[in-house]
């Protein structure tokens, strides 16, 4: 299985104040075209993921109206009774519903206090939705097979249109990653043709769980970068590099985005997958509608020319992402540790 990254601490420093600090990036220029916008942007984003791992976006072009009518679709969805959501449950496509506590195993080396308890949320998972006859579907390939809810007229079209908006969105902002580290800005947008965007339309009951048992363990996210549309309750907390769990505040409208796990082995530890939770004992339901834009399943993920290590040692070795996902995926669930030791023994055979 793929070892997580680590993070190579020697190429940081910055003073505990700014640690602690989630900077704000306004897209509004970059997006209308403006000279010298981008460049500027990315330099924003390499100071903000070298020193916390987390930013928001204001001015990102995506429709409040679409964030709003995904949020309530997301209720909806949780809304339903129990037996319909579970007749969709998530099995080794990693689509469908995942209900209370069925993270059943813990976030490997990532886990940062050592607590092991299975997060309290439900969410539903869906990826991008191809016809039926596509071929690698066909061919029995996992993680491709999406489970839509029956019942919910309208609930299918909402999903979609916010995958396109979502996914436009990611593809615009990679040219700023390759800027901030010095690469084309044309760079990364090979490894993202034919995306892997799983969204998770998540549901923290109020009430549940408190300091020591959380609506999501630590952990950190295993693609590209996590584009968290704000929800309206707070909750998530993020551990800096000052060795503390700060909140991340609510702004309304922006979006936040973090680094994960791929982005530390393209950039050989450089940038940051920054540990985050979302706490127990919230007052109030919490949704939250994340989409993780990550490379498509045959991108090979690899250091970028641009982050070499200085002494030379060759760092994380290339990857291809379908592979680095199902290990991570194994390390958080048993239903995917028994599809991974299955495809093994079935290769052995
Ligand atoms: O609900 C949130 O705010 C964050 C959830 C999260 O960290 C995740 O789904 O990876
Ligand atoms: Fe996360």
């Amino acid at each position: 299985m793929a070892s997580e990254p680590t993070i190579d601490t020697a190429q940081h420093h910055w003073p505990r104040a700014g640690l602690e600090e989630i900077p704000v990036l306004d897209l509004g220029d970059y997006l209308a075209g403006k000279a010298g916008a981008a460049e500027q942007l990315g330099a924003g984003l390499r100071d903000a993921q070298e020193r916390i791992g987390f930013f928001y976006i204001h001015n990102h072009g995506v429709p409040q109206d679409l964030i709003d009518r995904m949020f309530a679709e997301t209720s909806r969805f949780h809304a339903q009774p129990l037996d319909r959501k579970t007749s969709i449950k998530i099995d080794e496509q990693q689509t469908g519903y995942a209900p209370m506590q069925s993270s059943e195993i813990k976030y490997g080396d990532a886990v940062v206090d050592g607590r092991h308890k299975p997060d309290l949320s439900e969410a539903l998972w869906l990826r991008r939705d191809i016809p039926d006859d596509d071929p690698e579907l066909l061919a029995g390939r996992r993680f491709r097979r999406n489970k839509w809810p029956e019942g919910l007229p309208g609930f299918r079209d909402t999903v979609g249109e916010y995958m396109v908006a979502m996914e436009q969105l990611g593809r615009r902002m990679l040219p700023l990653y390759a800027l901030a580290l010095d690469l084309p800005a044309d760079y990364f947008a090979p490894f993202f043709v034919r995306a892997d965007i799983p969204c998770r339309f998540g549901h923290y009951p109020a009430h549940l769980g408190g300091p020591d048992h959380f609506g999501a363990a630590p952990h950190t996210d295993a693609g590209f970068m996590t584009l968290l549309p704000q929800a309206k309750e707070a909750g998530l907390e993020i551990f800096t590099r000052s060795k503390r769990w700060i909140p991340a505040p609510v702004r309304p409208g922006d979006i936040l985005v973090n680094g994960g796990n791929c982005l530390v082995r393209f950039t050989n530890g450089r940038f940051l997958a920054t540990p985050h939770r979302v706490v127990g004992g919230l007052p109030r339901d919490r949704y939250s509608i994340p989409l993780f834009y990550n490379p498509a399943f045959d991108a090979v993920v690899a250091p970028v020319p641009t982050c070499a290590r200085a002494d030379g040692s060759a760092g994380f070795a290339p990857i291809r992402y379908e592979d680095y996902i199902a290990g991570y995926l194994a390390s958080v669930y048993a239903h995917q540790a028994r599809a991974a030791a299955r495809e093994q023994s079935a290769q052995h055979a």
